[in-house]
């Protein structure tokens, strides 16, 4: 048979079997929608029960209704190719791999879980050690069409003679795909070295390094899902927390979980990790190097504890016919008092009131004195601790202490000096107060992790009373957890089983304790890759990150080594810009040619807008996918009214294009992406890694290369 002839018939025969899985699971979903209907059946017979059997039958009623609900949402999962490969193993045994595991009615296996160690082989197989595995297949589907497969044949002398062998490299046709607007899954091609780190022991902290286009992303979500499906149990009631360094990344990285199955994943940004708040705006770098140090721990204590703006200068109250007056200074002096004790001031508001009351104990004593009276210090203490003016006067001289309110205060560049004396320069101290005085702007994602450090310094504002709320007995849990929420978590959750931060290398110092506390009882998986590090102190941010992983044993580390996203010619451009800034053991090797050249305009500065225009215009032509078009971050306006920004071009800012990718980009003025960060060089080299086929880079000088 011709080939083309023999990959048909292949095909079709693939084809057979994904019929049989969607048929399957067609099945498993009426079952299903059965379980739930008869759940809810139950629930409203409950009413004309006892109150004892009301209590069993709901509960009765809510786990098959929430069992049925997970089976659900399990099945309607947006998979993209349920189906995606077959080994073939000595001794005629087949399996299936997919995204999930499907028995058929005789409970035989339809489709192995990729997750299964039965799976295992699919992935860790190679022609060295080829696990018993024969041909190894991926099937590649539109939906529930198959539309190619790809064999590697791992033990050519067990071939049998009606075995017939299709196609070469389905890493290379993954990698040479048009990308989207959003990361697709790798579960069809993840590397036996990718597999190795997926797979590790979910405890202590699994570190994953490489380059750019090393895969880390992709690895790293791939683990998150391969964990919670291995050790649900252990990691999916507290759940896994997963910070990428943008919006726009995780809203790039945001289908991947999905696409295998997995929702019960919280997906935040660095500037989102804080809930309320949603920032996106970055600071220049100077300025969040100030905001990301831990000198701003010690900045904000003193901050917090400093009186606040508004507060009475002085106190009076008549106690018995005489005004106690307590001055400015006598005030502050209790204020000190109180601090002094330490503990968070929302939580001090007793200890504040009984030391203003010691304080003005002590000052109708002193009256007394002079006039040689005795005053019963207990029974002024209990009639004016009960007195409405006094706890009037209280609430305002301590207030309950906001995080936002603290560091808008703080834009008062004499209260700011006073808060940073000695920590703080005085240029410092202009830079910042500039930038939280202006009370319109809303807050910089550095700023979150100073709003959450204030969140646990003065302590959870003091809860109001509520009623008691009626127990809906008739509510339909079925909402519960079936618009992929997973389980409901109560605001502030501190407590994840599994952390998994991407773009590690960027973390500041005050970011790494935000998010330490946020996993004082987790496993870790770490991402990063020091070579794109943006961080201008790496040693004081390694301190605080070692300090986020407190005593967590054992500590792994895995090194990726091959560029599967840049083509060779690109890598090579952007390994040249960083060279003398990175070793050479920290550069990948990338394994896809081309034949394109990255393409170096130079032209006068007046040209660089339709230089950029010409070449972005040209890459949408040359490429399917999508185009980026990347420039230093406060050029991105402007560069935004030379393009048209689509679906396909997208303008990005160079810190925000960290961990993204595109098929072409047009890299404009690479000096000043150099010259706008204290770490110049090292942002130029991620901008130059995003593209996967061409890339144009359009400046107004040579400085950079
Ligand atoms: N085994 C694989 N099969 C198919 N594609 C892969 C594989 N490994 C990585 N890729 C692809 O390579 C590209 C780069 O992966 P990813 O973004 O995870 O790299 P990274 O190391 O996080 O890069 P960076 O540090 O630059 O952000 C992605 O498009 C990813 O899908």
């Amino acid at each position: 048979m011709s080939e083309p002839r023999v990959r048909r018939a292949e095909i079709a025969i693939e084809q057979e079997h994904v019929d049989r899985v969607y048929s399957r699971l067609a099945e498993l979903r009426a079952q299903a929608e059965a379980m739930r209907a008869k759940g809810y059946e139950i629930g409203h017979g409950a009413q004309r029960e006892a109150v004892f059997e009301q209590a069993s039958m709901l509960f009765e009623r809510d786990m098959m209704v929430f069992h049925a609900n997970q089976t659900l949402q399990t099945l309607d999962a947006e998979y993209e190719g349920l189906v995606f490969g077959r080994l073939d193993q000595v001794g005629n045994e087949k399996i299936y791999v997919g995204r999930l595991g499907i028995r058929d009615a005789e409970f035989d296996n339809l489709v192995t879980d990729w997750r299964a160690p039965a799976a295992a082989a699919f992935y860790q197989a190679t022609a060295e050690e080829p696990m018993d595995v024969v041909r190894r297949r991926v099937i590649r589907c539109s939906g529930q069409t198959v539309l190619d497969v790809d064999d590697d044949v791992l033990i050519p002398d067990a071939v049998p003679e009606d075995m017939r062998i299709v196609g070469e490299g389905a890493l290379m046709a993954a990698l040479g795909r048009s990308r989207g607007e959003k990361m697709r899954d790798i579960v069809a091609t993840i590397q036996r070295e990718q597999d190795e780190v997926i797979r590790a022991p979910w405890r202590g902290v699994t570190e994953i390094t490489g380059g750019p286009g090393t895969g880390k992303t992709a690895v790293a979500l791939h683990r998150a899902a391969y964990l919670l499906y291995r050790y649900r149990r252990q990691l999916g009631g507290a759940g896994v927390f997963v910070l990428g360094p943008s919006g726009v990344f995780t809203n790039y990285i945001s289908r991947v979980l999905p696409s295998m199955g997995e929702t019960n994943v919280e997906l935040r940004a660095l500037g989102e990790v804080l809930d309320g708040v949603v920032a996106t705006r970055q600071d220049p770098a100077p300025l969040a190097a100030i905001k990301g140090s831990l000198r701003m721990r010690k900045v904000l204590t003193k901050a917090m504890r400093d009186t606040p703006p508004d507060v009475p200068g002085e106190m009076r109250i008549v106690y018995r016919g005489e005004v106690l007056k307590l001055t400015t200074k006598e005030l502050e002096k209790v204020r000190r008092k109180v601090h002094g004790h330490g503990g968070p001031p929302n939580r001090s508001r007793i200890r504040a009131a009984e030391t203003l009351l010691e304080a003005l104990a002590d000052k109708a004593e002193e009256n007394a004195k002079a006039d040689g009276r005795t005053v019963d210090r207990a029974e002024l203490i209990t009639e004016l601790g009960e007195r409405i003016d006094f706890h009037r006067f209280l609430v305002v001289w301590w207030p309950v202490l906001y995080p936002g309110e603290i560091l808008r205060w703080l834009g008062d560049p004499a209260r700011l000096s006073r808060a940073g004396k000695g920590v703080l320069k005085r240029d410092e101290v202009d830079l910042l107060a500039a930038s939280f005085a202006d009370r319109e702007r809303d807050w910089s994602v550095a700023d979150v992790a100073l709003l959450d450090e204030l969140r646990i310094l003065v302590g959870p504002p003091p809860k109001r009373r509520r009623r008691a709320q009626p127990v809906e007995l008739d509510a339909a849990p079925a909402a519960r957890g079936s618009e992929g929420q997973g389980p409901h978590r109560p605001e502030h959750y501190d407590e994840y089983s599994h952390i998994v931060v991407d773009e590690s290398q960027d973390l500041s110092p005050m970011q790494w304790r935000m998010i330490g506390r946020r996993g004082k009882y987790a496993s870790w998986t770490v991402v990063g890759d020091p070579v794109q590090s943006s961080w201008p102190d790496p040693e004081e941010a390694a301190q605080a990150r070692d300090q986020a992983f407190g005593p967590r044993t054992p500590r792994r580390r895995y090194t990726l080594r091959t560029n599967y996203r840049n083509s060779k010619e690109i890598f090579d451009l952007a390994a040249k810009v960083v060279a003398g800034h990175a070793g050479a053991d920290e550069l990948p090797e990338a394994v896809r040619t081309t034949g394109l050249e990255p393409e170096v305009r130079i032209v006068d500065r007046a040209s660089v807008e339709a230089s950029t225009q010409a070449a972005a215009k040209e890459l949408l032509d040359a490429v399917e996918g999508t185009v980026g078009v990347i420039c230093a971050m406060d050029r991105v306006p402007e560069v935004q009214r030379w393009v048209q920004a689509d679906e396909r071009l997208k303008v990005v800012g160079s810190l925000d294009s960290k961990g993204l990718e595109y098929d072409a980009v047009v890299l404009v003025e690479p000096t000043e992406l150099i010259t706008e960060s204290t770490t110049g060089r090292r942002v130029l080299y991620v901008a130059l890694t995003r593209a996967t086929q061409q890339l144009t880079v359009v400046a107004s000088d040579r400085e950079w290369l």
